[in-house]
């Protein structure tokens, strides 16, 4: 499954109704796309759709250049550095036509507010050039586009807003796509994945592919698990798209300090990713790798050592040393939740019965749970295997749950369960024998006080006897006849 296409791929809009919501935008951008393929020039030669993450801007670019028979000519943030690329890119809008059957051109500068107000001053003169050149729609894309550095683009564009995708929109839209993947998906698990993203579908896209490729369905139980409250500004994928997309240091140590996931889970989520996001060049990936092992050794002198005074350089490394690692522009990789994550949800059943168990025999068999946990489980394992009728008798006695019985079992489950039935019914008959007898007045009143001690065991009669001197010892023991569990077994 791991090497599956990316649902956010997989499902990009490619017609302009497929993409959701958005109608306001479409209103406006589709009439100045007709314009210009009508042969006359708006009078803004270019447009900037700016609005939140995952709400359709540049799918929606893809859709009209799909529907409309358009080439893309597409400048990502991180090229926006080399003056020379947007000259490249400014003398093809400006001039040539492109070859049939496509029948026009776009040009499309994803993500402009990724150009900082130090350093960047040449690129937005160099845009402002491409524009004005230009004899083909220029797009820009923008999630913040109002700082003051930005006002030059501002003030060339047709301003043409984005919101996040309502529910009632989000909702039915994410079902289909479960619907088309064939995986359970709970409702209530899309409005949970939706409220955690804010209506940012490529977010909830993400969280979904994860949860169902790790666990095979969507529930509210198991995405309730996976999904970290997020009060602050950055989704854990909106940080990954921060960092490793930063072109400064600062934008790389905002991503990280942004997120609301604490420092272990943080370094989970970034190193999960490094190798999936620089796993094209091996010297950006050894130099991310690299990163990351500082960032490692920093934590564990933290975490050793309570040095705090280490965390500016744990931030350090796992920011812009991660960020920076990248010599080249890497495509947006498939990230992924934290492995880990993903195995701590999957064993979280396991791991409460374990506990219980742990509980519950610590409690009658008069030892630790750690104990329980390193002799006796492994030994019931061992008897479920190997021998379930006795298994059975041991789980009646010990009062194990079905649940208990299943995590201790496996295999024999169904086995013992049967056991254990045919176990109860010979209780239920005896109990219902001795009542009669006890009626008749045959039958000792202090033996009637403990007819399941003696029952539970089957054929050890003396048992209730012997414990009948030490009434209060004999009340906290388990039903193994007031014999330790290991006593029993070794008995038998
Ligand atoms: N309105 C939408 N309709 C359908 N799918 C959407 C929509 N918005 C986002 N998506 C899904 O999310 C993915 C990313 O969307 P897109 O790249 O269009 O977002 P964006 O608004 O450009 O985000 P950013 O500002 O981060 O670049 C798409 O491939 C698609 O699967």
């Amino acid at each position: 499954m791991g090497n599956k296409l990316p649902w956010i791929i997989k499902y990009r809009p490619k017609s302009i109704e497929e993409v959701v919501d958005q109608e306001k935008a479409k209103e406006v951008l589709i009439p100045w796309i007709q314009k210009w393929l009508q042969g006359s020039i708006p009078d803004k030669k270019a447009a900037l759709l700016w609005g939140p993450p995952g709400t359709g801007k540049t799918s929606l670019v893809e859709a009209i250049a799909n529907e409309y028979n358009l080439e893309k000519i597409e400048l990502n943030a991180s090229d926006f550095r080399r003056k020379s690329d947007i000259e490249r890119i400014a003398i093809v809008a400006a001039t040539k036509k492109p070859l049939p059957p496509k029948r026009g051109r776009i040009v499309l500068l994803d993500e402009v507010d990724g150009l900082s107000p130090r350093g960047d001053e040449g690129a937005i003169t160099a845009i402002l050039e491409l524009v004005k050149k230009a004899r083909n729609p220029v797009i820009m894309t923008a999630n913040d586009p109002w700082g003051q550095h930005l006002r030059p683009l501002r003030d060339v564009c047709l301003l043409v807003e984005f919101k996040r995708i309502p529910k009632t929109k989000a909702l039915p839209y994410l079902m289909k796509i479960c619907e088309a993947e064939g995986i359970f998906c709970e409702k209530e698990a899309l409005s949970y994945i939706w409220e955690k993203n804010r209506g940012d579908l490529r977010a909830c896209i993400n969280d979904m592919q994860s949860i169902a490729e790790a666990f095979g369905k969507i529930t509210l139980e198991l995405v309730k698990t996976m999904i970290v409250e997020r009060d602050r500004e950055l989704t854990p994928w909106e940080m990954l798209q921060a960092l490793f997309y930063a072109k400064y240091a600062w934008q790389a140590k905002k991503a990280i300090t942004s997120v609301d996931l604490d420092y272990d889970t943080l370094f989970l989520w970034i190193a999960e990713n490094v190798p999936r996001q620089y796993g094209d060049d091996p010297e950006d990936l050894w130099r991310g790798v690299e990163a990351l092992s500082r960032a490692d050794v920093y934590y564990g002198r933290i975490k050793r050592k309570l040095q705090w005074n280490l965390l500016p350089y744990f931030f350090e490394a796992l920011g812009p040393g991660v960020a920076l690692a990248k010599e080249k522009y890497h495509r947006r990789a498939k990230w992924s939740y934290p492995e880990k994550l993903v195995l701590l949800a999957r064993t979280k059943e396991e791991r409460r019965i374990r506990e219980e168990l742990a509980s519950l025999l610590s409690r009658t068999e008069h030892v630790s749970k750690n104990y329980v946990k390193a002799e006796l489980i492994p030994l019931l394992k061992f008897i479920a295997e190997k021998n379930p009728s006795y298994f059975a008798k041991l789980a009646l006695g010990l009062r194990l749950t079905d649940e208990m019985i299943k995590y201790l079992s496996r295999k024999n489950y169904k086995l013992i369960i049967e056991y254990k039935e045919k176990l109860l019914k010979e209780l239920e008959e005896t109990t219902k024998s001795r009542k009669s007898q006890e009626t008749r007045g045959k039958v000792d009143e202090s033996e009637s006080k403990t007819p399941l001690k003696e029952t539970a065991s089957g054929e050890r009669k003396e048992t209730g006897k012997e414990s009948k001197g030490k009434k209060s010892d004999k009340s906290k023991k388990s039903k193994t006849g007031g014999l330790s569990l290991l006593d029993f077994i070794r008995k038998d």
